[in-house]
């Protein structure tokens, strides 16, 4: 096969930052997805609907009078301790935010304002699951002596599980799978419980981190698993399992805050994002099941319409850049300086 031309994708885990940042990477995902789940981990986050559409108007405003005028951002709110329902009714309303973000406090990049303890957010909770609104979650355990590659399997079974049981109507996205564990409680779940993947938990595994000496731009959250993990996150990805599609969380920082005493985790993708899913499809000999995947599954979860324009992947060999700009700091997207064999055109 040395072209495919697939319903052009979007991207259900998303982190754009703000301003100057945003500027600089925006235009690496537009000239790709249709549309984007827009993270809200911002400094301060993005709490309010209020804040998600003057953050909103900030994206349009980097989009406007590009190439890529037509991408649309689909807002998130950061779930706190004190979210109030009247702020979630807020956002429905909007028809701007589609989905509430739980990140547990001190989980991830930017988490330090998430939820402490999420009986605190029983409140919020019942009324996302009367009005149909989505829950996001990073799934990881905050726990500081749970080993860190079990941090996504002991989040769901203390965590995911009773909140399942407590909410069986809330619709819920596992973000960002990256074990068996993973796969196997969301293929079991109802209907309203679905998973993003994203294209670097598919192209590698834990070993990547030490490859030659340790490696800043292999680092996320969660972390890099075992081979068998990979595997098991791969299998569920070419499945046709309508529960798995596209999420980046293409996730950058400057490369000085990476390379450093105590480096950001996140992986920078949306360089090259649908070819990395297109690299990892074929090597499983799946090409075939890209575009549901990548165009389909997470439109119809999260009941908007599918896209009704296409893009263009060539086999064709090219070299990822050494870096980007970011602002006034420099990038280093995943695979940089090596070779990739699909291309957008
Ligand atoms: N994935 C990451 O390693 N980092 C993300 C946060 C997140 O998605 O957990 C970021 O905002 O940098
Ligand atoms: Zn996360
Ligand atoms: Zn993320």
């Amino acid at each position: 096969m040395t072209s495919i031309t697939i319903t052009r994708p979007d991207d259900w885990h998303l982190h754009l930052r703000d301003n100057e940042q945003l500027r600089s990477v925006l235009p690496h995902t537009a000239k790709q997805f249709a549309r984007a789940i827009i993270m809200p981990n911002l400094r301060p986050p993005i709490v309010t609907t209020d804040m998600a559409l003057t953050y909103r108007a900030r994206i349009q405003a980097a989009l406007s009078g590009t190439l890529h005028s037509g991408f649309k951002p689909l807002m998130t709110l950061y779930l706190t301790d004190n979210t109030l329902p009247s702020e979630i009714i807020r956002a429905k309303e909007s028809e701007a935010v589609q989905g509430i973000k739980l990140y547990p406090a001190g989980a991830t990049t930017n988490s330090d304002g998430g939820v402490t303890d999420i009986t605190k957010c029983y409140a919020a909770l019942e009324t996302m699951e009367q009005i149909n609104m989505p829950l996001l979650v990073h799934g990881e355990v905050t726990d500081a002596n749970v080993d860190v590659f079990d941090k996504e399997k002991i989040f769901i079974d203390k965590i995911l599980a009773p909140l399942i049981q407590r909410f069986p109507n809330l619709r819920i996205i596992l973000e960002h799978i990256t074990t068996s564990d993973a796969v196997t409680f969301v293929k079991e779940a109802s209907k309203y419980i679905a998973a993003t993947i994203t294209a670097h938990h598919l192209l590698l595994n834990r070993n990547a981190l030490f490859q030659g000496g340790i490696r800043p731009h292999h680092f996320c959250l969660p972390v890099l698993k075992r081979e068998i993990h990979r595997q098991a996150v791969l299998n569920a990805a070419i499945s046709g399992n309508p529960k798995f599609f596209l999420g980046t969380d293409s996730a950058p920082h400057a490369q000085g805050n990476k390379e450093s005493n105590c480096g950001c985790a996140g992986i920078f993708t949306a360089h090259a994002a649908i070819e990395l899913y297109a690299t990892v499809f074929e090597q499983a000999d799946a090409l075939d099941k890209l575009e549901a995947f990548a165009s389909f599954y997470g439109a119809d979860f999260y009941q908007l319409p599918r896209n009704n324009s296409y893009i263009t992947l060539k086999k064709e060999h090219w070299i990822v850049p050494e870096e980007f700009e970011f602002a006034n700091e420099k990038l280093i997207p995943l695979f940089a300086g090596e070779n990739l064999t699909w291309k957008i055109r």
